[in-house]
């Protein structure tokens, strides 16, 4: 999955590089042991895709330094993990360090890719600027002792940007998500076999689109209607599977949601978007979103921001 993530990060210019390092990358497994190796990092870095890496530099330093600190002071997270098993590791304590590293550029890569997916969707409806910046203008008169700063309580109030937000990434997903590689045969419960070495994957296209969950109009973008189901995004249900389910939700399901309304939020607060996108202007109907319309227009590069004052 997160190979597929990179490569929409990256977006199709590039894919060609990346192709060149086929050689290095094994997609057939959920987690492939040699992206934590590296050798991927380095050849990225030697073609000027990726800068130099801080990060590992400041894992190495600190999971060093963390070992020496009393108990008492030790922080309860992943790096303290990692310091305190490093004999599990032995020589081997890079491989954890280049996995944790890769975690985070891929949850800043994933986050990037449902903004753009926000922002353009955002640019293509004006009516449902209006609402949210109606919204934003009543939790800033709310919260006027806090000047510009955007308090957490503020953001779990922001009811019409939590549904905006799950209907633009509902709509967006497409028919292979959370791949997996299956390692023996396995029978699912309709009796179908799926044989050794597969790959499988869940059609969250078919699934958000589900009228049993999502009303008749399912298809259509109404971004109210989680309001009116009482649906929120922090919810890992059927009716929102964008953070997977069951035992593997997104470790960074919170922090995502946060980051997300909050620039989500500034941007309201102090522009307008426009999109040179003609669809825009017949877009009245809500049968299609900025990705079934599927066209080069929807791109950034067609948009652009005017400032509210
Ligand atoms: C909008 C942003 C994000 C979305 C939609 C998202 C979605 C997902 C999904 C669908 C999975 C399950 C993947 C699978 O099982 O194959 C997952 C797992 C995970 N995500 Fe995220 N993610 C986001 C941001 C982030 C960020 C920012 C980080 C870290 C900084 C992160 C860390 C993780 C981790 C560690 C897992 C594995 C959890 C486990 O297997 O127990 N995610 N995420």
């Amino acid at each position: 999955m997160t190979f597929a993530i990179s490569f929409r990060y990256f977006g199709p210019h590039i894919v060609k590089d990346i192709e060149l390092f086929g050689s290095v990358l094994d997609l057939t497994e959920k987690t492939s042991k040699v992206i934590a190796e590296e050798t991927l990092y380095t050849s990225l870095y030697k073609v000027g895709i990726v800068g130099k890496n801080h990060i590992l530099e400041y894992l190495e330093l600190e999971t060093q330094r963390r070992a020496y600190l009393p108990s008492y002071q030790k922080p309860r997270d992943i790096v303290q993990y990692i310091a305190d098993n490093s004999d599990t590791f032995g020589m081997n304590i890079q491989y954890p360090l280049h996995s944790l590293q890769f975690v985070m550029e891929m949850g800043v890569a994933i986050i990037s890719t449902r903004l753009h997916n926000l922002i353009v969707e955002l640019s293509l409806r004006p009516q449902v600027y209006d609402e949210l910046g109606e919204e934003q203008r009543l939790s800033m008169e709310k919260y006027l002792d806090n000047g510009s700063l955007i308090p957490f309580e503020a953001l779990d109030e922001m009811v019409l940007l939590d549904a905006f937000i799950k209907e633009t990434i509902r709509l967006a997903g497409s028919s292979s998500f959370i791949p997996r590689y299956v390692c023996q045969d396995f029978v699912v419960s309709n009796g179908v076999t799926i044989p050794k070495n597969s790959l499988v994957s869940f059609n969250i296209y078919s699934h958000n689109r589900d009228t049993s969950i999502f009303g008749k109009n399912a298809s259509e973008f109404d971004y109210k209607r989680h309001i009116r189901l009482g649906l929120k995004l922090t919810d890992t249900d059927s009716s929102n599977v964008m953070w997977s389910a069951g035992t593997e939700v997104c470790a960074a399901k919170l922090y995502s949601i946060y980051i997300i309304k909050l620039i989500l939020s500034l941007i309201i607060r102090n522009y307008y978007i426009r999109s040179h996108c003609p669809i825009a202007s017949h877009l009245d109907s809500n049968k299609t979103s900025h990705y079934s319309t599927n066209t080069d227009l929807s791109r950034n590069s067609g948009l652009y921001f005017v400032s509210r004052n």
